[in-house]
């Protein structure tokens, strides 16, 4: 069978904003036939991610994440649908799931990489798993629910940055939803900033491409802010930190704004933000979310739950054909997506 794949073809640098150059298309032939616990799949839908950054470089910099090699098969989040089978734990039709999926249309992948998922979990739509009912939804609930220490009734006022993202949509729903009263969110565009108050029901947003971030915090949170969910580190952060009141929690997601840099993960902080933090006895714990699978399977239910009852709204940005994998990843880098980027690669 004659497929289309998806392989490294130049690493951007560390200290560099990726292109879609750095990607490029191929085809291969998927050998006839399937070893014992092999699993043929067609691709649905596929995930670009801020870490994948990371994974362009010799050294990813983090012991979780190994480089991609230069001139092989890209992998990442991914769905599809079983074509046929030799694992005892597939069959032909099911719709299923990995953390890494090649990123080729159709893929011949041991079992063992795969979970089987419901479609009625999603109201049969499919791409939320690698959305708000997948990783980045648990990032998104796991991290607001194991770091964010939000008490219903306590008045607390949570500020969400990369707010219009995949994990920021997700995380202030999650801190409204749980009691928050005041849910504030940071992100890049006017268009943006009307989505999270108009659709996702946040109380209000900063764009901090456009205005002063001090001072709209000092606008939207007159009583200080408790929780942070921070997703973008740099400025950004320091400037909502600045504006926390004692005892507060910053959940620390992701520092996308470092990613482009050549810093470990994560980058060090100023000394007026470290100053900052042990002054008000703020505490600021890593999250990540691959440490928490056990929870995943209640986790997810509920977020799909949440979703299919209309509680949780679903914001995504879907580029169609594997030949655009690289421009979408490099799109989401610079902020064109709303909601979840996901690629669409096969009915
Ligand atoms: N800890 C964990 O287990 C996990 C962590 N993450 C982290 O969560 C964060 C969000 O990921 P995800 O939701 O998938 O991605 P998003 O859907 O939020 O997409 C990335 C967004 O980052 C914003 N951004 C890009 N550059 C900057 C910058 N310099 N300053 C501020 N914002 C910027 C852009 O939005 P805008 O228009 O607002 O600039 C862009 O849309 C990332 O840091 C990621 O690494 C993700 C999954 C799991
Ligand atoms: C170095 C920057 C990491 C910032 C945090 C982040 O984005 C983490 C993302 C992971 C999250 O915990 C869940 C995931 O799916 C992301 C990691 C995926 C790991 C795949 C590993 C594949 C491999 O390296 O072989």
């Amino acid at each position: 069978m004659l497929v289309k794949k998806v392989v490294l073809n130049s690493r951007p640098g560390s200290n560099r904003v990726p292109d879609p150059g750095n990607f490029r298309l191929e085809e291969t032939t998927l050998a006839p036939g399937l070893e014992e616990e092999e699993v043929l799949v067609r691709t649905l839908y596929l995930s670009v991610d801020p870490y994948m950054r990371c994974r362009m470089n010799e050294d990813s910099g983090a012991e979780y994440l190994t480089p991609w090699k230069l001139s092989e098969s890209v992998d990442g989040g991914g769905v599809g649908v079983v074509q046929s089978s030799r694992h005892d734990a597939y069959r032909e039709g099911d719709v299923v799931t990995s953390f890494t999926w090649p990123w080729q249309t159709h893929a011949v992948v041991k079992g063992s990489i795969l979970q089987k998922v419901n479609p009625s979990l999603v109201d049969g739509h499919l791409s939320y798993f690698l959305g708000a009912v997948g990783m980045t939804g648990l990032t998104a609930l796991l991290g607001m629910r194991e770091k964010g220490h939000v008490i219903r009734g306590a008045n607390q006022t949570l500020v969400v940055s990369g707010a219009a993202g995949a994990c920021g949509s997700v995380a202030g729903q999650i801190g409204r939803l749980d009691g928050c009263s005041r849910v504030v969110g940071i992100c890049g565009s006017e268009d943006k900033c009307k989505a999270l108050v108009e659709r996702l029901g946040f109380s209000g947003a900063i764009n901090y491409r456009l205005q002063d971030v001090t001072a709209g915090l000092r606008e939207n949170c007159p009583d200080g802010i408790d929780v942070y969910f921070d997703n973008v580190g740099g400025d950004v952060s320091d400037a909502v930190i600045a504006q926390m009141n004692e005892g507060g929690h910053v959940i620390l997601c992701g520092q996308i704004s470092q990613y482009n840099k050549d810093v470990p993960y994560p980058p060090p902080l100023s000394q007026e933000t470290q100053e900052n933090l042990r002054r008000k006895n703020i505490t600021r714990e890593r999250f990540m979310v691959l440490n928490y699978m056990s929870q995943a399977q209640d986790a997810l239910c509920e977020l799909g739950s949440l979703v299919t009852s209309g509680q949780l709204k679903v914001l995504e940005t879907i580029e169609n054909g594997i030949e655009n994998m690289g421009v979408a990843f490099c799109s989401m880098m610079k902020g064109g997506n709303l909601g979840k980027q996901i690629v669409k690669i096969s009915h």
